[in-house]
């Protein structure tokens, strides 16, 4: 791969000493803003910096189609995929609402989607036309995938040189719950079952045919569960394999990386087993419904910022998540001290 992982860094400790230091001299009694002072600590120690700044965020939502959908494995139609890119060029989409709300830079990039689309607003990253259906191949090739986590990797970059202070990830593609769930249950060595979740709105037999077909995928497919790469291949997707490379691109500059659901979190999952050091740059922004979220946040070793019952990805969890992640830096920028407010430390 055309990435050279070696040179994301390692967060720094030393600014989140100073800054855990400095919140204790802010006006509130200790700890009592709870997980917002973690938030800033990490924050500090990602950027290397007394005051972080996560704004503008830039979203990056990558669209691919999946070859599995032959199998009956969404409630949705296939053109789905095609049909909501042309809505979030348009302006449509929860995801565009969101961004527009927190005054975020959105990109749109197709990496895999079954039809063209011309459209002059459109990353044009085509690596196939949607993978292969893995219940019968591999969904893509070692070199797809590669290539797919290049672009992730390069789009990142892009968005980080026009000034996105953080960057959140997110995906269409239906299908993408099977490819996920399949490339979990390998990682995490657990059941199929207790993972695979309804996605789009299966119905209850439908649940248990995709379990069913997923289980029997990974038995043909017969991934190595050492190598993300392998997986990836085997199983999919084309647009998980982008937010991949774009977290390693936001870890190798120092941007915060924020996750949305399902899909996103097992793309941070290969992207932490690609590079241990990435994994410091990551916050899961909220719990999905998908059932197989909490096994692959808890694999990733995080916990999930917000809950609310969300299962739509497209990036609007981490979106909504937002005004938590500047609110924990303006916290640090913008609050009196109690040398600087006359405020008493003790009580009489
Ligand atoms: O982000 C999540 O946790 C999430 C959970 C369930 C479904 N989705 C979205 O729904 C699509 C995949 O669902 P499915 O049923 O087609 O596999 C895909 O476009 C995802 O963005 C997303
Ligand atoms: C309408 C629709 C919008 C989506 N956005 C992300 N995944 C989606 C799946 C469907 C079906």
């Amino acid at each position: 791969m055309n990435i050279n992982l070696d040179t994301i860094p390692k967060v720094n400790e030393e600014t989140g000493t100073l800054v855990s230091d400095y919140i204790n001299t802010l006006t509130k009694p200790i700890g009592s803003l709870g997980r917002l002072e973690k938030l800033a600590i990490e924050l500090a120690k990602i950027k290397g910096e007394q005051f972080p700044s996560v704004t503008p965020p830039g979203v990056l939502v990558f669209a691919a189609d999946h070859g599995i959908t032959d199998e009956g494995v969404s409630a949705y139609p296939k053109d789905v995929t095609e049909q909501m890119v042309r809505n979030f060029l348009q302006g449509g989409a929860a995801i565009n609402v969101f961004s527009r709300e927190i005054g975020a830079f959105l990109e749109i990039v197709d990496i895999g989607v079954a039809k063209d689309i011309d459209d002059e607003q459109l990353i044009n990253k085509k690596v196939r036309y949607g993978t292969a259906n893995f219940f019968r191949e591999d969904a893509m090739t070692r070199e797809e995938a590669e290539k797919a986590i290049e672009i992730g990797y390069e789009q990142g970059l892009n968005l980080i040189d026009k000034g996105a202070q953080c960057l959140i990830l997110g995906e269409m593609g239906i299908g993408n719950t099977s490819a996920s769930s399949a490339i979990l249950a390998v990682l995490s060595g657990q059941d199929v079952s207790d993972l695979v979740g309804i996605g789009t709105g299966l119905t209850s037999e439908g649940l248990a045919r995709k379990a069913e077909i997923i289980k029997e995928s990974i038995n043909r497919r017969n991934p190595n569960r050492d190598d993300a790469l392998d997986c990836l291949a085997k199983l999919g997707g084309l647009e998980i394999a982008g937010m991949t490379g774009a977290m390693l691109a936001g870890a190798s500059r120092q941007v915060p990386i924020l996750v949305d659901g399902f899909i996103c979190t097992v793309s941070a999952l290969l992207a932490s087993k690609l590079s241990s050091n990435a994994n410091d740059y990551m916050f899961v922004m909220h719990q999905s419904a998908e059932p197989g979220h909490k096994a692959a946040i808890s694999l990733l070793g995080k916990e999930p910022i917000l809950d609310l019952n969300l299962r739509l990805g497209e990036g609007t969890g981490a979106a909504l998540g937002f005004p938590i992640m500047k609110a924990a830096t303006l916290m640090l920028k913008e609050m009196a001290t109690f040398e600087s407010a006359g405020v008493s430390t003790k009580g009489e």
